[in-house]
């Protein structure tokens, strides 16, 4: 290259060039910059920077058109494979004139950046002696640059390059401090998500942190996380769509897994993005979605939220607008659902850890109370009598089936013993009988203790609980006094009873459950049934296998033996020695009414234990608690019997005519008396009582 010496005019000239030059922000700037300064002097019409990216085959081409708007043109094949590839190995300026350059690189011509010419001259632009582009000069007439021309060409291209390559410098700069900025931001982002969600053990509170964190800092329309639920094929989702950015709607679903996005998520444990169509086909949970957000929905993104080898749900993002999916913020959600699959194995582990925690604590009160009622019972039923028989028939004959069971029976004639031998005979019997008294419990809380309830389900829930239908799962649970069970709840019980399922109180997910219900009562329910006081269609779902336990009055032949077995059970556990007990004492007791039946004589054998000093036990009748405490009991048995006979009499008498002679019903006087209508009928018939003489 021959050095021209250049007079003080033209170095003013190149001196001002350069200082216009340098004030250029970027290259589109530069090239017109450079354009106007060639037009003024007549050097050239046209300019283009072809600029090689360092470490690929890209050339990237910048020009202005006639209104001196900037034109950006990038690729790897065409411009790459033009000029720039000749002047790179050979760093000699290259002339050529239209039809030469045309023929040279025919493809060029087709992309439209190259207008017919006359001239054309592209020079090397360098720094610290490396090539890192070209600048091209274009003159419409066919006429060639002379010498004194191109000189100033060449001084023109050098300064270019140096202003190019500071151009590139300041861009590469602040592309990287843009870029260090956002991975500081992200990381922050990460950092806060990640203490949020893993703060948040409770799976409910989990998913609506996990919402709101990621709407606030993407603003995603709608956010859902699915799991798999327990029950086979199916999903529970947990969303939230933001329609109203100030009121948010939570809801919870169960939906069949088949032909969800889901499913495919979850066998391809890939991310899914989608750009949707409406009238595409749609799972139902899809279709439920763009209805909630009136057809807007344009843009669907699941990630697997995956824990080791673990594949433990779908983080589901749905949104309006279509771009919102960036490269950059797929990258960082991407992260993100990397930290809420933890917090969800996490919520998952301590939900499983609480469910067996209950469990256990429950299991253990059950086995504690079962091992009391063992040996208070010798593990059998004691009767020999023919209605006795007849229970334990029908008892062998149902076990073994999963129908459900009606006991009935007074109060303590062992109704609560025939439901455990059922259950015990049955194949239910690996797992624990789950009991619950309907009359035990206010019925405020007798539906959350059926049922269960969610966290914040009612003031006072201020944790999860699980109901006995659900701890009764694949065993029995045992229903006592469900003739005191609220009307209002009945519907509720008649629902799992027929379809086996129900939902904890505060939850709309629906749990399957597997239960044998055994139910009992020592109240008239038929009689209850058509006062209105029990819903007609639970008690025939109720009354499939009615087992009848009879009073102790009416199998006075069983007496002996209990009076017996109790005399040694209770003996043994009070650490006494009673070796026999008076045949008349059993001959008495045998003659009894026994109103509270078994229950009672346990208690009077267990009084009479206490009492007795020598190995022989002694019953003092004056003690006995079932006759009128008024009155001061005589010191015959016979007479005691007898005089018990004449009370209940009387008392009988007096109760039939406050209630005018009517026997049934809730005014009537069986239930006054508190025992069954024909249990008062069969009772007046023995002791000759007529009502309409009353
Ligand atoms: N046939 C029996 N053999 C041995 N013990 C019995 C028998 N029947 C009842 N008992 C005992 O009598 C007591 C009362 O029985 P249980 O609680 O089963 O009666 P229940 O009819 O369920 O009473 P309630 O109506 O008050 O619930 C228990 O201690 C039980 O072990």
């Amino acid at each position: 290259m021959s050095y021209t010496p250049m007079g003080d005019a033209a170095e003013q000239g190149l001196f001002d060039i350069a200082r216009t030059l340098l004030q250029q922000p970027d290259m589109c700037a530069l090239v017109n910059a450079v354009r106007l300064h060639i037009n003024q002097t007549g050097l050239a019409e046209q300019v283009n920077l072809l600029l090689c990216h360092p470490h690929q085959p890209r050339v990237c081409f910048f020009s202005v058109d006639g209104q001196g708007e900037g034109i950006r043109y990038e690729d790897e094949t065409v411009l790459a494979n033009g000029p720039i590839r000749r002047v790179l190995s050979r760093p000699e300026a290259l002339h050529c004139r239209y039809h030469e350059f045309t023929e040279t690189w025919p493809q060029l011509g087709k992309l439209d950046l190259y207008p017919p010419f006359g001239h054309y001259t592209l020079l090397p632009l360098a720094a610290e002696g490396r090539i890192f582009g070209g600048c091209e000069f274009i003159r419409d007439v066919d006429r060639p640059w002379s010498e004194k021309e191109y000189s100033r060409l060449q001084s023109l291209t050098q300064i270019i390059s140096v202003v190019a390559e500071h151009i590139q410098t300041r861009r590469v700069s602040s592309d990287n401090y843009a870029l260090l900025c956002r991975e500081r931001d992200d990381f922050r982002l990460l950092v806060a998500i990640t203490n949020a969600v893993l703060s948040k053990l409770d799976l409910d509170e989990l998913v609506s942190e996990i919402s709101r964190e990621i709407h606030t800092n993407f603003n995603i329309d709608s956010i859902s996380i699915v799991l798999r639920s327990p029950r086979k094929g199916k999903l529970n989702i947990y969303s939230t769509h933001y329609v109203e950015k100030s009121a948010p709607i939570s809801a919870q679903s169960e939906l069949d897994e088949k032909g969800t996005l889901s499913e495919r998520v979850f066998n391809s444990k890939e991310m899914l993005l989608l750009n949707l169509h409406h009238q595409e086909q749609h799972a139902p949970y899809e279709r439920m979605l763009f209805d909630m957000w009136n057809n807007q929905i344009q843009t669907l993104c699941l990630f697997p939220l995956t824990y080791g080898d673990k594949m433990l749900g779908v983080l589901k993002l749905a949104q309006c607008e279509a771009h919102i999916f960036t490269a950059a913020n797929l990258k960082l959600l991407r992260q993100i659902a990397e930290r809420i699959a933890i917090a969800i194995d996490n919520a998952l582990a301590w939900q499983e850890i609480n469910r067996l925690k209950e469990r256990l604590v429950d299991e253990n009160l059950a086995l504690t109370e079962q091992i009391n009622n063992v040996s208070a019972d010798f593990g059998e039923i004691i009767g020999r009598s023919d209605a006795m028989m007849t229970v334990m028939k029908q008892v062998e004959m149902v076990a073994r089936s999963n129908s459900t069971v009606l006991i009935l029976g007074e109060t303590g004639t062992g109704k609560e013993l025939i439901a455990r031998a059922i259950h015990n005979l049955s194949h239910r019997n690996n797992r624990r009988m789950v009991k619950m008294n309907c009359a035990a419990m206010p019925a405020g809380l007798l539906e959350s203790d059926l049922f269960g309830h969610e966290r914040g389900a009612f003031t006072g829930a201020s944790a999860q609980r699980i109901g006995r239908f659900e701890l009764a799962d694949h065993s029995t649970l045992f229903l006592d006094e469900v003739g005191d069970m609220p009307l209002d709840l009945q519907p509720k019980l008649l629902r799992v009873l027929q379809e086996q399922e129900f939902e904890r109180l505060g939850s709309n997910k629906i749990i399957q459950t597997d239960v044998r219900l055994i139910a009992a009562t020592n109240r008239n329910l038929k009689q209850m049934v058509a006062d209105r006081e029990f819903r007609s269609d639970l008690y025939y779902r109720l009354n499939v296998f009615p087992i009848f336990l009879p009073p102790l009055r009416e199998r006075p032949e069983d007496i002996p033996l209990l009076v017996k077995a109790f005399t040694f059970k209770i003996a043994r556990r009070l650490g006494r020695n009673i070796e026999s007990i008076p045949a008349d004492t059993l001959r008495i007791l045998s003659k009894m009414e026994w109103p509270g039946n078994v229950r009672e004589l346990e208690n009077v054998i267990e009084r009479a234990v206490l009492l007795t000093r020598g190995n022989v036990l002694q019953l003092s009748l004056s003690e006995m608690a079932f006759s009128d405490p008024a009155q001061s009991p005589p010191e015959e048995p016979e007479t005691d019997i007898a005089r018990e006979g004449e009370d209940e009499i009387q008392r009988i008498k007096r109760v039939l005519k406050e209630c005018n002679g009517v026997i049934a019903g809730a005014k009537g006087a069986a239930q006054r008396l508190g025992v069954k209508r024909t249990t008062l009928l069969a009772r007046m018939k023995r002791l000759g009582i007529d009502k309409d003489l009353c």
